[in-house]
Formats: C-alpha cells, structure tokens, sequence
C-alpha cells in the first residue's frame, strides 16, 4: 500500500512523515503497527527512504491539541517521546497557526512556530514547553556515573572533560543503552562543559544507535548539569550537538525546560508500506 509521507529534519535528525489526522484510531494503530514492523526497511538509508525513525501525525486526544505525534524509531520500538521529531510536526501542522499544541506519549506540548518559510517544504524555528524533567538519581554502568533522567522517555547522561564524547558515545553507547538498569533501554548521553558556558553534546539513541541531534537528549542533559551546579537556571543554554545547536532554558529548579531549534521538510513522496505480516 502506498503511503504519502514528508521527508523532515530538525539539526540533521531525520524522519518520515505520515500526516494522517484524518485517521480513525482503529486505522492510525493498524497503521502504526504496519510502520513499526516495516520501520527498518524504510529507514535504511540504502534501501529504503533514510531517517532515524517516522512520525505519525494523528487526531488530536485533548481538546486543547491540533494533532498528536507517535514516535517509531529505526528499530520498530515506540518511544513515549522526540524533541526534534515534535518540532518538525509543529511545522507541518502549524499551516497559519503558529501557537499550537501537540498531543504525544509524554503529554501535551505547547509549540511556537517563528520564521516560517511556508511552501510545499517549508522551514523555520520552532519552540516547544517539553514539560518538566523527572530526575531519577545516579546509576553507575561500568565504572562510570550516569544521572537517570526522564524527558517522558529514558536517558542516561554522564560528564566527560579530557575524553572525547562522540568516542564514548560510539563505543559505550550500545552497551549502555541494554544495561539491565535501564530495563525499559535507555538513551545515552556524553556531554563536555565548555569554557563559555554552552555544552558539546554526543547522543547514542535507543533504537537508533548515533543520531546528529536529539532534542529530548538535551533537554535532559540540562537538568541534569543544573542539578549537578554545572549549568545556570533563567538563562538561555546552548546545547552543541553534532547537527547545530539548540537553544535551551529552565527557568527555576523542578520547571519546565522550553527548547528553541530549526525544523524543514526536505521533500515529499510515496513509499510502500507492507502488511505487517509480511515484513517480518
Ligand atoms: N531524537 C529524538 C528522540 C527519539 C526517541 C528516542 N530514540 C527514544 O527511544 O527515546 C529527540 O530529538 O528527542
């Protein structure tokens, strides 16, 4: 069956995306679970169309809500939630409307739309209320200490200073995530202070391995170097990552952390969706 999707990024975190809020919930799960189960296929970046994972834009659940984001990441898993993802969905529903909120697994997500390029692909600069962070306590994972620290979805952040981050995301990044205290798997992040004050980021995500950004990644590694004193309240922080920068900020200790980063349609087309029987 054939599929309309938009091709979108945030900071080079890339997905395909299905707007169909013009499902009803018996077609968008049958959908879902189609898409999970064909997420591999149609994310390799060889034989399929390429991203890190897909997007499915439903009805809205609350009043309130313009849509609702449903997350499959490169390995069919369903995260509870996706930063980048979210801003890219903003974009795509915001039409005229450029104050809006989105359902997700996590909750609803106030989103604003600025700089909008409208067009068949358009761009601009979203920013998004991600809720409060949830500060799990220390875990230590082969010798080294890791803060737990849920955005709606698991991650695992540890500080680095003389190692280099994207070394430590590549090589302990995998085994991280599949620590037995992590039961749920975890995504895994190395972060670096820098000297004017912004932090280097490297992300190995659950179920989909290094990505050029992730926005839930750096959200929680904010609360996390605020609750470790490495990082102000009330002021803007730039969290470095791979694909470009976001800008961050928790204005008091427990708050909300609003995120601000690019979001763009890079193209259109058709894809195949199996049955989801046959795509095992
Ligand atoms: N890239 C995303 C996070 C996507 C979900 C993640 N892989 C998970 O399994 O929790 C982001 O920008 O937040």
């Amino acid at each position: 069956m054939l599929e309309r999707f938009a091709k979108v990024e945030g900071l080079g975190n890339d997905f395909l995306l299905l707007d169909r809020r013009d499902a009803s919930p018996a077609v968008l799960d049958a959908l879902v679970a189609r898409l999970r189960a064909a997420a591999p296929a149609l994310c390799d970046r060889r034989l399929g169309v390429g991203g890190d994972g897909i997007l499915v834009v439903g009805p809205p659940r609350t009043a309130e809500a313009a849509a609702t984001m449903i997350v499959v990441n490169h390995d069919g898993s369903r995260p509870e939630m996706c930063g980048n993802g979210l801003r890219c969905v903003a974009l795509a529903v915001a039409g005229a409307v450029h104050q809006l909120v989105i359902d997700t697994d996590a909750g609803p997500k106030p989103c604003a739309v600025r700089e909008f390029h409208p067009g068949t692909c358009p761009s601009g600069q979203v920013a998004i209320d991600m809720g409060p962070p949830d500060l799990l306590g220390p875990r230590r994972v082969g010798g080294r200490a890791f803060a737990a620290v849920s955005m709606g979805n698991p991650h695992a952040i540890a500080f680095v200073r003389d190692e280099d981050p994207e070394a430590l995301a590549r090589g302990d990044g995998p085994a991280v995530e599949r620590d037995p205290q992590f039961p749920d798997r975890t995504n895994v992040e190395f972060a670096r202070l820098e000297a004017d004050g912004s932090i280097t980021l490297w992300v190995w995500e659950r179920g989909c391995g290094i990505t050029s950004a992730c926005g839930t990644g750096a959200c929680a590694t904010l609360a996390a170097a605020i609750a470790e004193g490495l990082a102000p309240h009330a002021r803007d922080v730039v969290v470095r990552l791979p694909g470009g920068p976001l800008m961050l900020r928790q204005d008091r200790a427990g708050g909300s952390i609003t995120m601000t980063g690019p979001a763009r349609v890079a193209f259109v087309g058709e894809v195949e969706v199996p049955a989801a029987s046959s795509t095992a």
